[in-house]
């Protein structure tokens, strides 16, 4: 069965142990989807973007095309395990699901590419600030296509180049004194030191054939087959302020390098090319303000995109390429090439930005490309840098998150991430851009790039808003003093500079060769042994995230699982709930016709009681007839046949059998109606007996009232009776009441009043009083 996981928003993978460094990015509480404003500065989600290159001929010859990589939309893209994948043989599931900032389909053309994503980071670039893109796949998916192109359908780089060139114009600074120094400064240069330059860059494009025809244009200048005019470059974007194009010149400084092995070499270093001298590599320091540089790296000044090009070409030389069983011209090395672009204004340096375009090494691991001896080192340190790479984004994410606490970043693990730090932490912007193929045999590594770029989306970049104060160049002697105030050269810096050794940092080394032989060995084997159980603690390290990740997806899997049964579950009660209520409702329905028929069908029979006499009259009326025909044809017959016979022999025969035909279909007619009629009549009868039942009723409940009626009068009778006999010996008391009063008026108000004296406890007396008196008054 087919499962399926979006890693567009997967979890935590791994935290390492370690605590050495973290970043400088605040954490923030939820990584923002969207671009927000905080402070002067903008936070966004890392851009990755996603190319898709197309089948070559072989490919689809061998089998390769078994739609493993399937297109949603521009930001959604599916990968369908193939049949015999370790994927699908690990584990059920055989569907992923990812999303991008944007996908870019294998019909999409290098310009298109360009203009939607580097469009952004170049005007960035233009502005002052740093930017960084780099590519990641894994060997033969089109990384080194898509930053460098070919000569016939350039890259990225190519096209950064060209932009660069046309928004510099004519406003070229044409001095080579003024040079970048460190991660962020910038030296100035004595005549001598500008000659050794001129030099230098002159050795370089005379060992280079050249090889592009555009470069051999009438002005020496180059431009791109599809050059400006050609290529939509965003005009407002590269297009400087006239004001400020007026008095500003441009310096275009660029370097090419390549980290193999863990070691830094300098690929514009004019001797590697004739391969008789094993080339030196270059350290990784730091500048004092924690950004990381290369030290020694050649800066090379470039006035045109011609030049540009011959040194690119000259690079590319001498990048290792190393075969392997995948791609026999797979570049094993991260290659970088990085150009600072120097505003300068009357001499003095503005400002000074960066832009590095990374092409990584292939991305796939030791036993799919069955690697041995050398290229199986390869392969480590390959896999280590880019573990590191995949730490450090992991661990950038986790610290913007809340759940997770603030957790060592391992920037200083390899030189790549060293290199990539300042990027990673407000310091420019960095976009990634993610190259697969869509090969069935390649379907677990791309699977695994993949999951590497679902992490690497969800991390969050401080994006300052305008060129950092940080970042602004000082123009240094070696010691790092400045050598220029307030405009003007300082002299005594100067000779100080001019004077003193190169300058040794932190990392600079002891001098092995002074050791004894024996103890170098020594150091030597404690070295291995270090090495080789970091290299084992790497190994446990990465088994583990892997176990980690893979039970984090299992769980996000489950968890989405019990969800979707229970929205299944919850979906299935509403519709039976629902369901019922229509049931409900019909059965209602059908109840209401029924019984609005029935009404109907009463109505439609109701006969009043005087129209039903009537047609008991009418039918009883038509019966009688009916019989009376009847007994009549009975008659007529016999009558008939004699009069045949005797009477009437002009009467002829037929007449008299149409007559007694006519009249017998009358009869049944009649019979029929009276058929209909009777039948009317029984339904008449039933509805009144139903009625007279009724009626009945009624009467019955009537007599039952009027009884109650009755006894209740005869009680009421009764009371009134009794109530008259009390009134009338209420009545009589008064009266006797009143009698024995009249003798005392008789006998006078003053013998009253004596006898009410004399017997004042005589209560009914002095009532008797009262009444006299008022009797008296009246
Ligand atoms: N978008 C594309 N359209 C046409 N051809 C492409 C495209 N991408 C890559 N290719 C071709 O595929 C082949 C491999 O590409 P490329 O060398 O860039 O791979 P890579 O990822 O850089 O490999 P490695 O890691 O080994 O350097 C080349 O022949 C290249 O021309």
């Amino acid at each position: 069965m087919s499962t399926f996981t979006d890693l567009a928003a997967e979890d935590s993978v791994y935290q390492p142990e370690d605590m050495e460094l973290t970043c400088t990015t605040p954490p923030v509480s939820s990584p923002p989807k969207q671009s927000e404003v905080n402070g002067g500065s903008e936070q966004q989600t890392m851009r990755v973007y996603l190319r898709v290159r197309p089948f070559s001929k072989d490919e689809r010859l061998n089998d390769e095309d078994q739609d493993c990589v399937v297109i949603e939309n521009s930001q959604m893209v599916t990968l369908n395990a193939p049949k015999g994948s370790a994927t699908l043989k690990n584990s059920d599931k055989s569907i992923h699901k990812f999303s991008f900032s944007q996908i870019f389909g294998p019909e999409t053309s290098q310009a298109e590419l360009y203009e939607d994503t580097v469009q952004s980071q170049m005007s960035d670039f233009l502005d002052g600030k740093n930017a960084l893109i780099f590519s990641y796949g894994v060997t033969n998916a089109g990384k080194t296509f898509t930053i460098q192109g070919t000569q016939k359908d350039p890259g990225i780089l190519p096209r950064v180049l060209d932009a660069t060139f046309h928004h510099i114009g004519g406003d070229q600074y044409e001095g080579m004194d003024l040079k970048p120094y460190l991660r962020n400064d910038v030296q100035y240069l004595d005549p001598d030191q500008v000659k050794q330059e001129r030099s230098a860059k002159a050795a370089i494009f005379a060992s280079v054939k050249e090889e592009y025809d555009y470069l051999r244009g009438s002005d020496g200048s180059g431009s791109l087959p599809c050059s400006s005019t050609s290529l939509s470059y965003n005009q407002t974007v590269l297009t400087s302020d006239p004001t400020e194009a007026d008095i500003s010149q441009f310096a275009l400084w660029v370097a090419f390098f390549e980290i193999y092995n863990e070691c830094v070499y300098d690929l514009l270093q004019p001797s590697l090319c004739t391969k008789s001298k094993k080339r030196s590599a270059l350290r990784v320091c730091d500048d004092g303000a924690g950004n990381a540089y290369v030290k020694d790296v050649r800066w090379i000044n470039i006035q045109s995109l011609g030049e540009a090009y011959k040194l690119l070409q000259f690079g590319n030389k001498n990048r290792s390429a190393a075969a392997t069983k995948m791609n026999q011209s797979s570049s094993r090395s991260h290659s970088i090439f990085s150009m600072k672009l120097l505003k300068i204004d009357r001499g003095a340096v503005k400002r000074m930005s960066e832009f590095s375009l990374c092409d990584l090494a292939g991305s796939e691991r030791c036993n799919k490309t069955k690697t041995f001896g050398e290229r199986l080192k390869e392969a480590g340190n390959i896999n280590n840098s880019l573990l590191i790479l995949g730490k450090c984004i992991t661990a950038l994410r986790n610290n913007q998150t809340e759940r997770i606490k603030s957790s060592y970043i391992p920037f200083r693990e390899s030189k790549l991430t060293k290199l990539f730090q300042a990027f990673f932490c407000g310091k420019g912007r960095a976009s990634m851009i993610v190259n697969i193929n869509q090969c069935a045999s390649t379907y677990d590594e791309t699977l695994h790039v993949m999951k590497f770029s679902a992490v690497a989306k969800q991390v969050v970049q401080m994006i300052p808003d305008k060129p950092l104060v940080s970042l602004a160049p000082c123009l240094v002697g070696r010691d790092g003093k400045p050598l220029v105030r307030n405009g003007m050269i300082d002299d005594q810096a100067l000779e100080s500079y001019l004077s003193e050794d190169e300058l040794l940092d932190e990392e600079d080394e002891a001098d092995m060769s002074l050791l004894p032989q024996n103890e170098l060995v020594n150091m030597i084997d404690s070295l291995r042994t270090k090495l080789l159980a970091e290299r084992r603690r790497n190994l446990v390290q990465e088994m583990e995230i892997r176990k980690e990740m893979g039970d984090a997806m299992i769980q996000q899997i489950m968890e989405s699982e019990e969800l979707h049964t229970r929205q299944i579950e919850e979906l299935k009660e509403r519709y039976q709930e629902k369901l019922e209520d229509t049931f409900e409702m019909y059965k209602d329905a059908i109840k209401e016709h029924a019984y609005q028929s029935a009404m109907n069908n009463l109505e439609d029979d109701y006969v009043p009681l005087d129209e039903f006499i009537a047609e008991q009259e009418k039918v009883e009326a038509l019966r009688r007839k009916v019989s009376e025909l009847e007994m009549r044809g009975a008659s007529a017959v016999p009558s008939v046949d004699e009069s045949c016979q005797t009477e009437s022999p002009e009467v002829p025969e037929a007449e008299g059998n149409d007559r007694y035909k006519r009249l017998y279909k009358e009869k049944c007619a009649i019979e029929m109606m009276c058929e209909d009629k009777q039948q009317l009549i029984l339904s008449l009868e039933r509805r009144l007996m139903e009625l007279s039942e009724t009626l009945k009723k009624v009467r019955d409940g009537f007599l039952e009232k009027s009884a109650d009626l009755e006894a209740l009068q005869r009680k009421s009778d009764g009371e009134i009776a009794e109530k008259d006999l009390e009134i009338a010996s209420l009545k009589a008391e008064v009266e006797k009441l009143k009698s024995p009063l009249q003798p005392k008026v008789k006998r006078g108000l003053l013998a009253n009043i004596k006898e009410a004296v004399t017997s004042p406890r005589k209560g009914g007396s002095g009532r008797i009083l009262r009444k006299t008196v008022k009797t008296v008054q009246h």
